[in-house]
């Protein structure tokens, strides 16, 4: 098997490409490319991982013919178009919580020193100065802290906050008011928290509904004086808005890690604003949160790279690295009986059913459904696999579902499909053969037990003596051999008479002319070339 290739885009701990040649990857890191240069390049990887600074937009992803995922060594994926990263089957995942004492502790000192503006009167003490009179601060004791986010930086920011006897207040509309409880801050509507807050902290993703979070309108209803610190993302504050307010002094002072544009321009018109400080988005900037999010990263996309596991994915569910290879054999079976379904129906299902039986029920179907809905749909769109199957499918309006039967039936482990399509109800099932080999057990109601491999042929003729000699002239005269043969007689009317159902291995895929041929023996009902 050849190693899946990894580009580092970057700055990333060194432990991070360490892990990920450990885990069989290669490895490349090149760091500072334009567009451009990444957008030349990228179609050559497996995997790539960011941190805030590489923007994988759609024209990237256009070209990442090969990518299957993106690894995020940090939190935000803002800067990741996620849902054409679905739609092209790519894999985006975060390390959501390497970084947040990081960040939350960055927030802690920005708010500490936006209270006493210590980084004014340090440039000014350091340039000779003693300006001891122009610098008077506030406590932070007993004030109020009013969170605009209490996820997991949120909350590590309450309890320093909490350390440092203020009064915490949350707007949050997923804060439940247990989580709230437990937290020691009190759960507000946005208007209260601005009326009551002298300091604001943010921790929000950027997202359609974060942006401009602190528009103009919300900045000039709080409180006179109020304290803002984001250390989230540039976009959740008008920043031209909050440049007014600090003029006018209606704000007292605001403490930015993140910006809108990154880095900001030159002469961004907050620099040398009164009460205003920044840091050039350094919230995650430890060694310990880097070396943490580094190792995370790597392990986590090496996993997935090499065996198939999903951990903390923004787009797919997680599915265990012990996990993944109980469910590898399911997951060539589900694509293969997908397949099967596919080429049979064409694009006409509507519905689809993923039954597990046996040993299977004690699976996670989920996986196992979205590679039956993957080798199904792959029959008419070839950039189709298990991450973009479900999305499509749902914007096709195919209707999945799972079932479970925890009992065993004539075989150890079963997984059934069922799809409908306006005309018909398409069944097959299919099982595992010492635990590892996918087998079709069962189609069109008649047992018979398959691999479903290469090209093959599927045929329904009325079962009457002489037919299998004509099949196999037909064939040889065509100068196509056959490879294997099954036969089985369709269920419940096995006797004599009623209808076969034949599956053929084939030494090459039978042409137009071939199919037609064997259509026109006498008795046959339905050809069906099949490739897999
Ligand atoms: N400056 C830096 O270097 C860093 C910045 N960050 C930023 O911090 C953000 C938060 O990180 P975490 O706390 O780990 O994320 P999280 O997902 O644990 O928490 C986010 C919280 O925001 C809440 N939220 C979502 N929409 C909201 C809305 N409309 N109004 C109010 N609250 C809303 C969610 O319910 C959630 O509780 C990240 O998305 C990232 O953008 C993270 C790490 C480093
Ligand atoms: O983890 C996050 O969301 C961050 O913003 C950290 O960004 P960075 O990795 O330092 O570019």
């Amino acid at each position: 098997m050849t190693k899946p290739k990894v580009l580092i885009s970057d700055k990333m701990d060194p432990n991070a490409a360490r892990i990920f040649e450990e885990r069989g990857c290669d490895v490349d890191i090149i760091t500072g490319e334009t567009p451009e240069e990444l957008k030349a390049r990228i179609g050559e990887y497996d995997g790539l991982a960011i941190r805030s600074s590489t923007k994988v937009t759609r024209d990237i992803l256009d070209a990442a013919t090969n990518l299957k995922v993106i690894g995020r060594a940090g939190i935000g994926v803002d800067n990741v178009d996620i849902a054409y990263a679905s739609s092209k089957g790519v894999v985006v995942m975060n390390t959501p919580f390497g970084n947040s004492i990081t960040t939350a502790e960055h927030a802690i000192s920005l708010l500490l020193a936006v209270a006493r503006q210590i980084p004014q009167a340090d440039a000014r003490t350091q340039r000779g100065e003693w300006p001891k009179k122009d610098f008077m601060g506030v406590e932070v004791t007993g004030k109020t802290l009013g969170l605009i986010g209490a996820g997991n930086i949120g909350a590590i920011v309450a309890s320093r906050a909490q350390g440092l006897r203020m009064k915490v207040i949350a707007y949050d509309p997923f804060l439940t008011a247990d989580r709230a409880m437990e937290l020691g801050v009190e759960k507000v509507d946005l208007g209260t928290l601005l009326k009551r807050a002298d300091f604001i902290t943010l921790h929000t993703p950027l997202t359609d509904e974060t942006r401009n979070i602190l528009s103009r309108e919300r900045l000039e209803a709080a409180k006179p004086g109020v304290r803002i610190v984001n250390c989230a993302r540039g976009g959740l504050i008008d920043e031209a808005a909050l440049k007014d307010l600090l003029d006018s002094g209606q704000i007292a002072g605001a403490a930015l890690d993140v910006f809108e544009t990154e880095p900001p321009a030159d002469d961004h018109p907050l620099f040398g604003t009164p009460g205003f400080i920044c840091t050039p988005h350094l919230g995650a900037s430890t060694t310990e949160a880097q070396v943490n999010v580094a190792l995370q990263v790597a392990e986590q996309m090496a996993d997935y790279l090499v065996n198939g596991g999903v951990t903390n994915a923004l787009n797919v569910p997680s599915l265990s690295a012990e996990e993944a290879p109980r469910l590898k054999p399911y997951i060539t079976l589900g694509e293969k009986l997908g397949s099967l379904v596919g080429q049979l129906e064409g694009a006409d299902v509507t519905s689809l059913t993923v039954e597990v039986e046996g040993a299977a029920a004690e699976l996670n179907i989920t996986p196992i459904a979205s590679a039956v809905l993957a080798g199904l749909m792959r029959t008419f769109s070839d950039t189709i696999n298990m991450v973009n199957a479900p999305i499509l499918a749902k914007e096709r309006g195919l209707d999945v579902r799972e079932t479970r039967h925890a009992r065993e039936g004539d075989y150890h482990t079963l997984l059934r499909v069922i799809a409908t399509t306006p005309e018909r109800r398409r069944e097959v099932a299919g099982s595992l053969f010492g635990d590892s080999q996918a087998r079709l057990v069962e189609i069109a109601g008649t047992r018979i037990e398959t691999e479903l491999e290469g090209e093959m042929i599927y045929i329904v003729n009325e079962d009457a003596p002489g037919f299998i000699g004509r099949l196999g002239s037909t064939l040889g005269e065509a100068g196509v051999n056959i490879g294997n043969f099954h036969l089985g007689r369709r269920l419940p009317d096995k006797h004599r008479g009623g209808d076969a159902v034949l599956m053929l291995t084939l030494d090459q895929r039978p042409t137009r002319e071939v199919q037609d041929a064997v259509c026109a023996l006498d008795g046959v009902k339905k050809v069906r070339a099949l490739s897999f």
